[in-house]
């Protein structure tokens, strides 16, 4: 390699090396709440305005700034030069504004995905994850690799056991995904449960947001979720839908269509 290659090289595995920070940096200002600080100021705030609605200590605000850039450079966020054409104050300084990625953690967006940030950037994935190395070299002769999951390895049940005890974090994620998701679904291809005669299954169907979205839609459709029964004790009362408690190995319910998302 010439020395200009030998630091392009050096420079990209650093980038790969530290592209948690991405991650952590959403993490804490999904958390902060930055965005909904950024849209109560009308969209545009600068650092100070975030610093001082998001209770940053006096002594951190040049390391928010360092975070903000982050975001900026990743596209979480925008900055620009004074507000705009709406910039009454005029005064030039930068302004973070948000983007289409972090409307969507708004919290009175109706397509607010913040409770999806703790659902995907948390201990418990990094934690299995750093156990990759002796995960792969690990194993027993006629064993599935299902059947040893990582987050078993790190944690010591599965994955689908740690949601017993996260408080909500995977299902109040799960719930936000489908709503965009299934938004977008009926709206594109709704035709396709028009089509199901009477009665739909949701595999694995969480608290319901999935289910419910189509029940409302297709009213003449009879809905039941099958999910774990710790997942069903804690699923909110529903008029529209039928929850059963199981294991979708031993039984799913008879239905004319089966909904695995
Ligand atoms: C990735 S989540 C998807 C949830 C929902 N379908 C959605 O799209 O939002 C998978 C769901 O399957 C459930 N699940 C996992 N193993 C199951 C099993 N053996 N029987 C029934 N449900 C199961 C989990 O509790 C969880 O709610």
């Amino acid at each position: 390699m010439s020395s200009d290659e030998l630091l392009q090289a050096q420079l990209e595995l650093y980038h790969h090396g530290l592209a948690f920070v991405k991650s952590l940096a959403l993490k804490a200002a999904t958390d902060l709440r930055i965005p909904d600080a950024i849209h109560r100021r009308g969209g545009a705030a600068t650092l100070s305005e975030l610093a001082s609605d998001t209770g940053i200590h006096p002594t951190k605000r040049s390391n928010l700034r360092r975070v903000i850039r982050v975001l900026t450079t990743t596209g979480v966020f925008s900055i620009v030069q004074g507000k705009g054409s709406n910039d009454h104050a005029g005064d030039g300084a930068a302004y973070y504004k948000l983007t289409r990625v972090s409307r969507l953690l708004v919290e009175r967006s109706p397509h607010n995905l913040s409770p999806m940030v703790g659902t995907i950037v948390n201990t418990l994935c990094w934690t299995s994850l750093l156990k990759m190395p002796e995960w792969f070299t690990q194993g027993q002769e006629g064993e599935s690799a299902q059947s040893h999951s990582l987050v078993q390895l790190a944690n010591g049940c599965t994955f689908w056991d740690t949601t017993k005890v996260d408080g909500g974090l995977f299902n109040d994620g799960m719930a936000v995904d489908s709503g965009i998701a299934m938004k977008v679904l009926l709206k594109e291809h709704g035709g396709a449960f028009g089509e199901v005669k009477s009665s739909l299954v949701d595999i694995g169907g969480n608290h319901g947001a999935t289910a419910s979205a189509v029940a409302r839609a297709f009213p003449h459709l009879k809905c039941t979720v099958l999910d774990l029964p710790h997942v069903v004790a804690a699923a909110p009362a529903s008029d529209i839908l039928t929850f059963v408690a199981g294991n979708m190995f031993d039984y799913v319910p008879p239905a004319d269509a089966v909904l695995l998302k």
